[in-house]
């Protein structure tokens, strides 16, 4: 990454922080927290959490070697918001479908610039918030009015994110989400990923037909699965324990690209599938939501270590 320090927006006065800061990456502004317990970076455009660790560790994240930090390109790696629809537009139910005026897959928000919105700092934690207005300034790509309001908090403990929605049209809002997170790992052939079993899961990779999972899952090959549980889950690889818990979602989608894919991809090496797995926390396909006027709902995930 290459960088340019303290070029804080007009509206934060710099130095008003112990341990947080703001950052140039590329071309694009980022808030990096060095706290004497952990550190993180989360980029306003996409509100992309691209880095998390505590002091010492390595990132707990997976982030393309060949990312691009540039204005209206998502982030390859990290956790990529995806709001307010997941996926193909296409593949979304009717009433999502209606409001998607663009084919652009996992919708806008993670490539729009985030609004900042505060800061909170002590011993232990922090805690970074930013919001996206979804108003007419998206009116090209989407008919909808809604606020999109993220929560980091830091700790030594791991990671949460919690992302909440609100409607403020006077129709009802139908939307789907992620939370894509990109977990490493050093071998993906020796990974599994625990508590699915007995769950059932949507197979986009054949026809888009339900299945069973039965057991672990492991991955030899391309996986593009939407699970039907939003269960505590444990990334096992050769090196550790990756633990997510989610909250407001009851749907979790299990991706890898596979070598064929991976070569297709942007901004991402051709061997890197044997390196990552996509574990996201979601509302995708039937767990997609519904706000009436003025109502919110809040979907988060913690990222610890078993
Ligand atoms: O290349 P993108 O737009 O970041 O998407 C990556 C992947 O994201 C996953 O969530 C989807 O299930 C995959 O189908 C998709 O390929």
């Amino acid at each position: 990454m290459s960088e340019s320090r303290n070029k804080p927006p007009v509206s934060v006065t710099p130095g008003q922080w112990s341990f947080t800061r703001w950052r140039t990456v590329g071309q694009l502004e980022a808030l990096e927290v060095y706290h004497p317990l952990f550190q993180a970076t989360v980029f306003l455009q996409g509100a992309h959490l691209s880095h998390f660790s505590p002091r010492d560790q390595n990132n707990w994240l997976w982030l393309s070697e060949l990312a691009k930090f540039q204005p209206g390109r998502a982030i390859r790696g990290g956790v990529p918001v995806c709001w307010p629809w997941f996926g193909d537009p296409a593949k979304n139910p009717p009433e999502i479908r209606k409001r998607t005026l663009s084919p652009c897959a996992h919708g806008f928000a993670r490539t729009a610039v985030w609004h900042f919105e505060d800061v909170r700092e002590s011993a232990h934690e922090v805690e970074i918030s930013l919001s996206l207005k979804a108003n007419e300034d998206f009116a090209e790509q989407w008919d909808g009015h809604a606020l999109a309001l993220i929560t980091f908090s830091f700790s030594v403990r791991g990671c949460q994110i919690a992302l909440t929605t609100t409607n403020l049209s006077r129709q009802p809002l139908a939307f789907s989400q992620a939370l894509h997170t990109y977990l490493p790992t050093t071998d993906i052939s020796r990974t599994r990923l625990l508590g699915l079993g007995n769950s059932q899961y949507v197979d986009t990779l054949k026809n888009w037909d339900y299945f069973s999972q039965e057991g672990p899952i492991y991955i030899d090959g391309e996986i593009d699965r939407i699970y039907e549980s939003g269960e505590p889950l444990t990334m096992v690889t050769p090196t550790g324990k990756c633990k997510l818990t989610a909250v407001g979602s009851d749907s979790t989608v299990v991706w890898n690209p596979g070598p064929e894919k991976a070569k297709r991809l942007s901004d991402f090496p051709d061997n890197a599938w044997q390196k990552m797995l996509c574990v996201e926390t979601a509302n995708a396909a039937a767990d997609y939501r519904v706000l009436n006027e003025g109502q919110s709902h809040t979907m988060g995930v913690f990222i610890g270590r078993a």
